[in-house]
Order: C-alpha cells, then sequence, then structure tokens
C-alpha cells in the first residue's frame, strides 16, 4: 500500500535556497552519503557485538555505483537498514529539519562561503545533485518489511512497501539535468578519493576498494615502524621528499583528537607549502584548511589530524573562540615542542644535521607563541661562521670573557652574508670575537626577539660599527692627527665621495685596521628592513636612500700620504681609498666601478 505525506517542516521550498548555498561545493553530496552507510554499517558490527542480532553478518562494505544510461548513481551498503517508520523518523523528520535549520541560520549570514563544504548536510545534500531520491531498504530487525521512499526534494514524499532480500540499504540518486558531470565515473573516483580515502569501512567503486580502512594513525605508536610512517606520507604525498620526522598525535581526554604530523623538508618559499595538513572527523576528509584549528606557525607541516570535537558546522568566528578548538591548539603546540626538545636530547648530532630545515619552522614558532618560545629556547641552535651550533646558553657562555661592552651587555655579532660581509668577518675575527649567521629571512625578526627576551644582550651586525665601535670598551685610542688634520681629512673625504648620503668622521683606530670603513647603523638597517616587510609603521623609511657611515683612519698611513699629497692626487687617492672600502663590501658597480678602474690605471701610470 502506497502512502504519501507532507514533510513537516516550516521552511517552504528550501530546495532552491541550499541549491544555491552549496552552489561551489555540491561535490560534498557524495561524501555525506558514503559517510552514512559507513555509520549504518558499523552500527550493524556494534549491534551484532553485543548480541542483539543473530542472523549472518556477512563483510560489511558500501558500495558505489553510476549508471550513465539511467542517469543514477547507488550508494549501498548492508548496514542497519531502516523499516518504513524509521525512514520517517530519520529522514522525513531529522534529515529535512536539519537542512530547514541549516537554512534558518545561514541565509542571510555574510559567511556562507566559509561554511561551504563544513557543514555537512547530511541526508538532504543529495538533492544538490538529484531531482528525484530513493531510498530501497529493509532493517535488520527481523521480521523486517523493505520499504521504498521517493521524493523529489520537495516537502512531499512516497513511501511503498519493497522487495528487497539482504538487510540494508540502497540509496539511489536520479541525477538532475545541471548535473552531468557527476555520472562521469572519473569524477566519481575523484570525490571518493578526496573524501573517502581513509573510512573505516571497505568502499568499493567498480569492483575496486578506494579506500585504506585502517590508516596508520588509528593504531597505536608502539605498533608501529618507521617505515609505516615514512610509507604513509608517501601515500599521502606521493611528490614530496621524505619527512625528517614525524609526531603521532593520541588523546582522549578532554579532547578526541588521532592524527599524525610531519616535519617535511621547508624550502624557503614556506607560502607555497601550506595546506599540507588535511582535517578528518572520524576518519571522513573534512577540509585541508585547517586555519584557527591548527596554530598559524604550525601551518608548515604536513599529516592528518582527526578529531570528532572539532565543530565543523560553524562559522569561522566562532570556531576561533570554540573552547576545544583552544585546547587542540595547545596540545599541539606543546607535542611538537616536546618532540623537538627529545630529538635534541637524544641525538643532538642528529638534531644539528636537520637544523637548517627545522630552523624557520622554530624560529617562526617563537616569534608568534610565547609558551613554545619557553620550551624552544633550550634548544634552538644558533650557528656561528666556523659551522658550529650552540644553545642560547651555550653561545652566551662562549662569548662572555670577550664580548661585553664597557656598559655590561654582551654583545652578540652576526652575519647576514659571510661572502659580502668578509672583511667585518675578518676584522671581528681578529680580536677573537665570534660572528653568527643570521641569514635566513625570519632571522631580522629572531634577532629582536632575542634581544627583547635576553637581559643585557645585544646583537650587532659586523658591519654596523667600525672595529673598535662594535663591542665599546672603556679605552680611548690616541691619533697621530692634530685636530686641525683631521677636519682638513675630513674635508678632502668629503669633496672626493661628494654623496651627501655618506657621512664622512675621522676617526683614530688602530693602523692595522682599513683606511676607510663604510657602515649602516644597526638601528638604520633595521629600521628600513622592518619597512620592507611592513612591520612597525616604518613604511616611509623604505623610501629613504641608504645612509652610511664613512670612516677615514686617522692612524693609517695612507691618510696621512692624502694630507701630504698636492694637487689632484690628494683627492684621487682618497676616492681610490673610498672606492676600495665600497668594493670589498661588493658596493661598487657600474660606472663607479669603471671609473675606479680608469682611475686605478692612471694612478699607477704615475707613480
Ligand atoms: N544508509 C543508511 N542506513 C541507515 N540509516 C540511514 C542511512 N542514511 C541515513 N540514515 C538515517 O537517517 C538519519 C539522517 O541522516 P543525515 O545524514 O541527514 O543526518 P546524520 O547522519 O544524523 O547527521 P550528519 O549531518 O552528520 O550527516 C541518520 O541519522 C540515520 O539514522
Amino acid at each position: 500500500m502506497e502512502e504519501r505525506g507532507n514533510i513537516s517542516i516550516h521552511t517552504e521550498n528550501i530546495f532552491p535556497i541550499i541549491k544555491k548555498f552549496l552552489y561551489s561545493d555540491h561535490e560534498i553530496f557524495l561524501r555525506e552519503l558514503v559517510s552514512n552507510a559507513v555509520d549504518a554499517t558499523q552500527k550493524m558490527k556494534r549491534i551484532a557485538s553485543i548480541g542483539e542480532y543473530k542472523g549472518e553478518l556477512g563483510e560489511l562494505k558500501v558500495k558505489v555505483a553510476v549508471d550513465k544510461e539511467a542517469r543514477t548513481i547507488t550508494i549501498s551498503d548492508n548496514g542497519i537498514g531502516m523499516t518504513a517508520e524509521e525512514i520517517k523518523k530519520y529522514i522525513n523528520q531529522i534529515a529535512f529539519s536539519g537542512a530547514a535549520e541549516f537554512v534558518e541560520r545561514f541565509k542571510d549570514s555574510g559567511e556562507k562561503d566559509q561554511i561551504i563544504g563544513q557543514f555537512g548536510l547530511g541526508f538532504y545534500s543529495a538533492f544538490m545533485v538529484a531531482d528525484r531520491v530513493e531510498i530501497v531498504t529493509k532493517s535488520y530487525q527481523e521480521g523486517a518489511e523493505a520499504a521504498h521512499w521517493t521524493c523529489d526534494g520537495s516537502t512531499e514524499f512516497a513511501i511503498i512497501p519493497a522487495h528487497k532480500e539482504d538487510r540494508g540499504t540502497n540509496v539511489i540518486l536520479n541525477v538532475a539535468a545541471d548535473s552531468d558531470e557527476f555520472l562521469e565515473k572519473e569524477r566519481i573516483r575523484t570525490i571518493l578519493n578526496k573524501y573517502c580515502k581513509f573510512l573505516p569501512v571497505p568502499v568499493e567503486f567498480e569492483g575496486e576498494v578506494i579506500n585504506n580502512p585502517n590508516p596508520i594513525w588509528t593504531k597505536q605508536p608502539s605498533e608501529l615502524t618507521d617505515e609505516d610512517y615514512k610509507n604513509f606520507y608517501k601515500e599521502l604525498y606521493p611528490f614530496s621528499e621524505a619527512p625528517l620526522f614525524w609526531i603521532h598525535l593520541n588523546v582522549d581526554y578532554p579532547f578526541n583528537l588521532t592524527g599524525i604530523l610531519y616535519f617535511p623538508k621547508i624550502k624557503n618559499d614556506f607560502e607555497l607549502q601550506r595546506n599540507k595538513i588535511q582535517l578528518y572527523s572520524r576518519q571522513v576528509f573534512i577540509t585541508d584548511e585547517v586555519k584557527d584549528v591548527v596554530p598559524e606557525f604550525l601551518m608548515l607541516l604536513h599529516g592528518i589530524i582527526d578529531s570528532p570535537d572539532i565543530p565543523l558546522n560553524v562559522s569561522r568566528s566562532f570556531l576561533q573562540a570554540d573552547s576545544s578548538v583552544k585546547k587542540i591548539n595547545t596540545y599541539i603546540t606543546k607535542k611538537v615542542a616536546d618532540k623537538l626538545n627529545e630529538n635534541f636530547k637524544k641525538d643532538r648530532a642528529g638534531f644539528e644535521t636537520i637544523w637548517n630545515d627545522v630552523n624557520v619552522f622554530v624560529k617562526y614558532g617563537m616569534l608568534s607563541d610565547d609558551k613554545f618560545y619557553e620550551k624552544a629556547k633550550d634548544f634552538v641552535l644558533l650557528q656561528n661562521t666556523e659551522g658550529k651550533y650552540y644553545t642560547i646558553e651555550e653561545y652566551k657562555a662562549l662569548v662572555q670573557a670577550n664580548q661585553q661592552n664597557k656598559n655590561d651587555q654582551l654583545v652578540l655579532l652576526y652575519t647576514t652574508d659571510a661572502d659580502k660581509q668578509h672583511a667585518f668577518v675578518e676584522a671581528a675575527q681578529s680580536r677573537s670575537y665570534d660572528v653568527l649567521k643570521l641569514d635566513s629571512m625570519i632571522d631580522s625578526h629572531f634577532i629582536g626577539l632575542l634581544e627583547q627576551k635576553l637581559e643585557k644582550v645585544t646583537l650587532k651586525r659586523v658591519d654596523s660599527e667600525t672595529i673598535d665601535k662594535l663591542i665599546e670598551r672603556d679605552e680611548t685610542k690616541e691619533s697621530v692627527l692634530s685636530d686641525k688634520e683631521k677636519e682638513d681629512l675630513k674635508g678632502i673625504y668629503e669633496q672626493a665621495i661628494n654623496n651627501q648620503h655618506m657621512i664622512v668622521e675621522v676617526a683614530p683606530l688602530s693602523p692595522d685596521d682599513a683606511p676607510v670603513v663604510i657602515t649602516m647603523p644597526e638601528f638604520m638597517r633595521r629600521m628600513k628592513d622592518m619597512s620592507k616587510t611592513g612591520g612597525g609603521g616604518m613604511m616611509f623609511m623604505g623610501d629613504m636612500p641608504d645612509t652610511y657611515n664613512v670612516t677615514v683612519n686617522a692612524n693609517h698611513p695612507l691618510n696621512q700620504r692624502v694630507l701630504n699629497t698636492e694637487g689632484e692626487t690628494k683627492t684621487a687617492v682618497a676616492r681610490q681609498a673610498f672606492d676600495l672600502a665600497l668594493l670589498s663590501q661588493n658596493m661598487l658597480s657600474g660606472a663607479a666601478l669603471t671609473t675606479f678602474v680608469k682611475r686605478s690605471f692612471e694612478l699607477m701610470t704615475k707613480e
């Protein structure tokens, strides 16, 4: 006997609204229906395990089939099935009211783009691609009669008795004219691969099981070998280099979370490596946009997070404030820090070999998360120009005796380019100073962080001052020139250089130091760096030409010669000395270099 009825929901015509809402993400209908089928088989397994089902369980499985001729997609399972009464309750009432609620909540929301794809619409999502949906189902309960339900997405439905041998449910979608793409086998295969790859029950398509029902994150770490982790990484990212190491996440209180996070080999273009963490909920793929769920600095990691506690059906602003999301954030941060610390402690040499790959990530974490800083400060490594690694404390101890200035500040020297700044590095080494290599993009921020966190420590780039001033002592150097001679020498150089952005100063350095030294003060360069990365409200600095200090060494014999030379040669020699200083710092190029070479030949010819 056929029964017809009306689905009792208040919103009329939710179908067109939903279709419009989910326009960009129609494909999730398959995820929803396959997950329902998986749920039904898992419920069956549970019912059998507690002895409430005496019949044959069979091999629990979900099948997906496409019939292009008949224009249908069928999702079948041998799960618990439904009686006609249950269809009325679960499909007519629950599924439809869920869809109605969705429309009510989000129809005026400006955030709809963000929630699309994260909000599981459940069974109703079938109507995004089908103009008629049928359910043929038979409950596992003894003596149950099969039922056949049909609905065109409006609020009307029909149920008739049906003939079905086996327990379980077939959901048949009669694909709508505008959804032809879903009748293509390849399209269906792609969608299954995206969302269903790790569902816990075998999913068969075209005679093949398309999923891995027991992915390694659902197992205990003690059951797994390094090979297992590496193979799984390959399965996820077939084209990536092997990971450096990994963390197996596994908590069930106060929230539920499993997963594996891999440390990839990080290239400097880390922007490109984002969206490599996939979010699952009970092995169903949800999204690879895990912003807000995973701390920002951990977005560089790869892998999988699986949690039913992450609310998927809410908007982004809600997600940020959600307490389980916050706890998950804290937990992941802690696990990552602990893992790094463990690697550092267990195998210092090994840790040093991967430092190049993890340093950007660790520094990024220290900058963006205070709790991470507190843990990482004990294993973050500093590398010097000789390639040796030190922790912060080890390094402070190393330079303590020799690099304290007159104000009791420890001055840590660094280079951003050991080749270009070679003359300065060498000058520093001649005084037995140690020089750190801080040359990645993140280091300019990291330097600021160290100064802010470490007491009585300041960092200076080797070329920010002349060697005497780099680490200031109380001693004053005698000048062999009188004040009048110094004044004259300054005038000669100013005339020879003839550039208002080169500030000339005559100072008594050691006779062994270079005759002319060009430096850019640390604070000036940092402000310019900040303006380049857009921070600190220093935008205007970016447009200013570089200004340098030119220190003329009063005690160098060359400068005494400049003073004593007559005529044009005087300026030529001063200019020559200045150009040589530029040259040693890779600052001489183009026309200036050509002029320099010509002048060199002229001076040599004169001698
Ligand atoms: N293949 C199936 N076998 C048995 N029962 C099913 C099947 N598909 C759906 N149901 C029943 O219909 C109900 C409604 O399904 P629907 O997908 O709309 O919501 P849900 O699965 O409860 O929640 P979600 O929004 O997470 O999908 C299910 O809870 C289940 O009881």
